[in-house]
C-alpha cells in the first residue's frame, strides 16, 4: 500500500554503461507525487538512460530504481504510468478518434475520449486521419495517449523537440493542465526555455553525473551566466579566476580575457578597483552548455580551472 507522500520515482546510486561509455554515473534521486521535475542537459548527458531505467526498458549495472515502489520491469508497477516516447509511431490511417478509443479500451478507467481530445485541443480534429495531422498535432496526440488510463506520473523524453513555437506552447498548456489536477510530470530536455517555462525542480545532468538538483529559481542562478570578453596588458588569469562569481577563465598569449561570471556587474567593478587594464570589453549571455562546462568544473575542484595562457 503506498502513501500519498511516498515517492513516485527512486533512484539511489545507479550506474549505467554502454560499453566504454558511462551514461549514468553513480546517479540518486527521488520524485514525490504532484512535482514537475525537469531533467535539463546537454545531448548525450544521459537523461533518456536516465528515463529507460524509469520505464523499466533498460536495468541499471548497479544501484537501485524503483517505480511506485516496486522493479519498474514489473508490468505492475507500471499501471499508473503515462509515457511517450521521443519518436511517435501513429497507425496513418487510423482516426484520432479510433486511435484514442483503441488505447483508452486497454485500461480498467480510461478518460472519457471527448475528455482527452479537449485535454489536448483536438476535439475539432477527432475525424481525421492521423497521418493528416501537424507535427506539433500529432505530438499532443501522444501526449494524449500517454493520459488515457489517468497516470498517477508522466514520463516524457524531449516532448516539444521539433515543433514550432506555437505548437511547443499549445503542449506545455497541455501538461500544466495535467500537472494542475495532481498529476507528476518528469520530462527531459536540452532547452532551457522549455524547463523554464514548466518546471518547478531541475535536475542538471551533464555526462551521467547530477550537477545539480533543485529549484528552478536555484539552478537558473547557476546556468544563467554571462560571458565577458576584454583585452588586457597584465598577466591576470589566476586571480580574475579567484574573484566571486567567476566560474571560468581563460586568457590568450595575446592578452585577450574570456571569462564565464554569474555576475558581469560585479566582475567589472572588481576589474576597476583592482586596478586591471582593460579595453574593448563586451559581455554576453553565456550559453548553457557553457554553463553546463562551468558547472562541471566548479563541482570537479580537482580539474584545474584556469588553463593560464591557454589557447583557443
Ligand atoms: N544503446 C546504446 N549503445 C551505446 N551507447 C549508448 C546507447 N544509449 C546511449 N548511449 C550513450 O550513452 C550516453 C548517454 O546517452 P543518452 O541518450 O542517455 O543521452 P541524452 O541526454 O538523452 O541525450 P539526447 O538529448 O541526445 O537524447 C551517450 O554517450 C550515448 O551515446
Amino acid at each position: 500500500m503506498t502513501h500519498t507522500t511516498d515517492p513516485l520515482v527512486t533512484v539511489e546510486h545507479v550506474t549505467r554503461t554502454f560499453g566504454a561509455t558511462v551514461a549514468l554515473d553513480d546517479v540518486s534521486l527521488t520524485v514525490r507525487p504532484g512535482e514537475l521535475v525537469g531533467l535539463l542537459g546537454p545531448n548525450g548527458a544521459g537523461k533518456s538512460t536516465l528515463l529507460s531505467l524509469l520505464t523499466g526498458q533498460r536495468r541499471p549495472d548497479r544501484g537501485v530504481v524503483r517505480l511506485y515502489g516496486g522493479d519498474p520491469r514489473d508490468p505492475a508497477s507500471r499501471t499508473r504510468l503515462g509515457l511517450t516516447p521521443q519518436e511517435t509511431g501513429l497507425p496513418p490511417t487510423l482516426k484520432v478518434k479510433e486511435v484514442v478509443e483503441f488505447i483508452a479500451g486497454h485500461y480498467p478507467d480510461p478518460l472519457p475520449t471527448g475528455e482527452l481530445l479537449d485535454l489536448v485541443g483536438l476535439t475539432d480534429l477527432a475525424g481525421r486521419q492521423t497521418g493528416g495531422l501537424s507535427g506539433g498535432q500529432k505530438r499532443r496526440l501522444a501526449v494524449g495517449l500517454a493520459l488515457a488510463g489517468r497516470p498517477g506520473l508522466l514520463l516524457l523524453d524531449e516532448p516539444t523537440t521539433g515543433l514550432d513555437v506555437d505548437a511547443r506552447h499549445d503542449l506545455w498548456d497541455v501538461l500544466r493542465s495535467y500537472h494542475a489536477t495532481g498529476g507528476t510530470v518528469v520530462l527531459t530536455s536540452h532547452y532551457l526555455e522549455e524547463v523554464q517555462a514548466l518546471a518547478e525542480r531541475v535536475v542538471v545532468i551533464d555526462h551521467g553525473r547530477v550537477l545539480a538538483d533543485d529549484t528552478l529559481a536555484a539552478v537558473l542562478a547557476r546556468v544563467q551566466l554571462r560571458r565577458v570578453t576584454f583585452r588586457t596588458t597584465a598577466p591576470t588569469g589566476e586571480a580574475l579566476a579567484a574573484l566571486p562569481g567567476v566560474a571560468r577563465c581563460e586568457q590568450d598569449q595575446d592578452g585577450t580575457v574570456d571569462l564565464v561570471t554569474a555576475d558581469a556587474d560585479a566582475l567589472v567593478r572588481d576589474l576597476v578597483t583592482r586596478s586591471v587594464p582593460f579595453e574593448g570589453i563586451t559581455v554576453a549571455g553565456a550559453s548553457l552548455e557553457e554553463a553546463f562546462l562551468a558547472m562541471t568544473r566548479v563541482d570537479a575542484p580537482h580539474e584545474p580551472t584556469i588553463p593560464t595562457g591557454a589557447t583557443r
